[in-house]
């Protein structure tokens, strides 16, 4: 099975040191940048300092990275359904498999549902994992999700590697749900220990971030229990307690009140606006979503929103 990561960023380079040893090619939509990383082996601007091994070539040439028949999808969430439907003569037919985390804006569905598109039974791997952790070789366990069991065993044993460790699931609903919606929890977490509200406001944010996860990832066709492993509580421990994530990072300098470089990938903004209009539409409750998306939006700020979260009546806790 050849295979060919799209996108260039952390993740993507990330994942393709990884899968060097069996061979890979990474494609990159700059071809200065693919030429500067191809020569030097470094992927200078989102991962200083890592060697790329040799069994990685780096192009710029779509169609020859497409040439793969198994494609792992690492551009950023909002950018991933223009692009596959710029490139889906190129896409049609492969084993896709997404890793990117968070819901489109416009159409409000999630990777695989666009990757649905061009392919039978897309999958994706996603779970707590830091790009430059996964580039060093420390040891990572991830969720491999795909609808088809044979090919998520298949794929399984493609991508796992001496230092991944790929758990199955065929729930890929409900794993890419648990890493989009992580981000925006930890954006919530980020901004209150920002704002120096404490450790303890940040567990409540945490657990009642879980509650609203978990009421809606059914009536968004997920299997709840998923939401449980590696793609949702796992994720949501790591993005919500470290300063390494940039979504926890974005929140921080929210509570602050301080710039943040808007470069910078955080997928937890728009995702809280896309989740905020999912919850209206199919009216559950998401209190903590819908703060974080008017923060994200500036209609709130951080007091504000702590304010409406803490005025809310009291309740059952379920
Ligand atoms: N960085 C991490 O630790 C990490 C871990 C797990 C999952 N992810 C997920 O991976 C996805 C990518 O994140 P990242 O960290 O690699 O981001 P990044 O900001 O490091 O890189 C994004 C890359 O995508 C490219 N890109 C942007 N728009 C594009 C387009 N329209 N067509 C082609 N390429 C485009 C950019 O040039 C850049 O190389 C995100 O959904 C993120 O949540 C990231
Ligand atoms: O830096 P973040 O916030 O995008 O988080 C990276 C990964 O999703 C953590 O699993």
């Amino acid at each position: 099975m050849s295979v060919s990561v799209l996108g260039a960023g952390a993740f993507g380079t990330a994942l393709a040191i990884t899968l060097a040893e069996r061979g890979v090619t990474l494609w990159a939509r700059d071809p200065d940048a693919a030429t500067a990383m191809q020569k030097t082996r470094e992927n200078a601007t989102r991962l200083k300092g890592i060697h790329l091994p040799e069994g990685l070539t780096v192009t710029s040439d779509l169609t020859t990275a497409c040439a793969a028949d198994t494609i792992l999808m690492a551009v950023p969430m909002q950018s991933t359904a223009a692009f596959v439907t710029e490139n889906a003569d190129l896409l049609r037919g492969k084993k896709l498999v997404a890793c990117s985390k968070g819901v489109d804006l416009t159409s409000l569905r999630g990777p695989t549902a666009i990757l649905a598109e061009v392919t039978r039974a897309p999958a994706i791997i996603t779970g707590p994992s830091f790009a430059i952790d996964i580039a060093r070789g420390l040891p990572t366990a991830l969720t491999l999700a795909c609808k088809n069991p044979i090919l998520g065993e298949e794929l399984q044993e493609t991508l796992s590697s001496a230092t991944i460790r790929l758990y199955r699931s065929t729930d890929p609903v409900g794993a890419e749900l648990g890493g989009a919606l992580k981000n925006v929890i930890a954006i919530a977490a980020g901004a209150v220990m920002g704002a120096g509200l404490g450790e303890s406001a940040r567990a409540a944010l945490i657990t009642r971030g879980f509650a609203e996860m978990m009421r809606i990832a059914g009536p968004l066709g997920a299997i709840p229990e998923t939401l449980m492993g590696l793609s949702g509580f796992g994720d949501l421990t790591l993005t919500c307690t470290s300063p390494t994530s940039r979504n926890y990072a974005y929140g921080f300098a929210l509570g602050q009140g301080a710039d943040y470089d808007p470069t910078i990938t955080v997928e937890g903004a728009a995702t809280a606006r896309a989740v905020a209009r999912l919850a209206r539409d199919k009216d559950i409750e998401m209190p903590i979503t819908s703060v974080v998306a008017a923060l994200v939006e500036g209609r709130l700020d951080v007091s504000q929103g702590m304010q409406t979260l803490l005025s809310r009546p009291l309740k059952e806790e379920i």
